[in-house]
């Protein structure tokens, strides 16, 4: 059992050992794991056991002491995680140690939420850049931000040392944002616009799309109403479907956010 501070010092190039192989769903996992942590910081908490950080991250614990044994952390018997060093552990390895600078392109009714919303600071993010190619919408601020033209992408990509671009545009637009972004410097690229983006190997897109939850939450409903006889099991016809199968767990290359 053994829980060790991460070595190296994060943050300083040349001095960061290299990251263990994660599977994506891990990946996926962690950040839920800090949200759960930071929360018990703020009940008073300085330990945790597995057991209590799963329910309060939502997993089961046998899933979360696998996940954090990826990062060398196994807990301590009879006392369970040390949520400092744990969090510390977790930021390390997502890369949270420097808050990243992101550029939001888009500035519509989606973007302007996004930049408006005041939680991406605490989570290791800053807006540095808005971009619209709207000529009406450039010189307007907002949370001290100017909206620059996208064509200034370039010199403010470099300037701000942009790390991650949000895509806020209308599909139509978004491959073309995409290939602006990438040619800017930006290695990851999260998309709000409904399609897929091409992008070159060494680029990480992930998607966010409700409508997609929707329409799986949609595939539970239905399944739940095949099983239980509810309505919702009937054609239009009349007749009887057959029960659905189970959803099993997969992963894609642009996974959609909460798969
Ligand atoms: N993922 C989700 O769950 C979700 C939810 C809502 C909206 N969306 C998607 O988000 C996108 C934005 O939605 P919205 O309601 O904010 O739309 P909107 O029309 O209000 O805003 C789009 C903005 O993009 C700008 N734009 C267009 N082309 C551009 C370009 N080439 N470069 C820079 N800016 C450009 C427009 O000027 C406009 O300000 C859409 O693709 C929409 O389908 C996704």
């Amino acid at each position: 059992m053994s829980q060790q501070r991460p070595t190296g010092t994060p943050g300083r190039a040349g001095h960061v050992p290299a990251l263990p192989d994660l599977p994506e769903a891990t990946v996926a996992r962690l950040p839920e794991y800090l949200r759960a942590l930071h929360h018990l910081i703020e009940a008073g908490h300085d330990t945790v056991s597995s057991e209590g950080l799963a329910a309060a991250a939502g997993v089961n614990s046998a899933k979360l002491r696998k996940d954090l044994s990826h990062l060398g952390s196994y807990g301590t018997r009879g006392v369970g995680y040390d949520i400092a060093l744990l969090v510390e552990q977790i930021e390390f390895v997502l890369g949270l140690t420097q808050r990243r600078a992101v550029a939001l392109v888009g500035i519509g009714n989606l973007g302007h939420a996004l930049a408006g919303y005041a939680g991406f600071g605490s989570r290791g993010f800053r807006i540095a850049a808005l971009f619209d190619a709207d000529p009406a919408r450039v010189g307007e601020e907002i949370n001290g931000l100017v909206v620059r033209h996208i064509d200034d992408l370039p010199r403010y990509a470099a300037e701000e040392s942009i790390a991650i671009g949000v895509i806020a545009t209308p599909a139509a637009a978004a491959q073309r944002v995409a290939d602006q972004l990438v040619a800017a410097g930006v290695t990851s690229i999260l998309n709000f616009a409904p399609c897929v983006l091409a992008v070159p190997e060494n680029v990480d897109v992930r998607k966010v799309d409700l409508a997609i939850e929707l329409q799986i939450l949609s595939f539970h409903e239905h399944r739940k109403a095949t099983l239980t006889g509810l309505p919702g099991n009937r054609g239009g016809s009349g007749g009887n479907f057959p029960a659905l199968p189970r959803a099993l767990p997969d992963t894609g290359t642009q996974e959609a956010v909460g798969t």
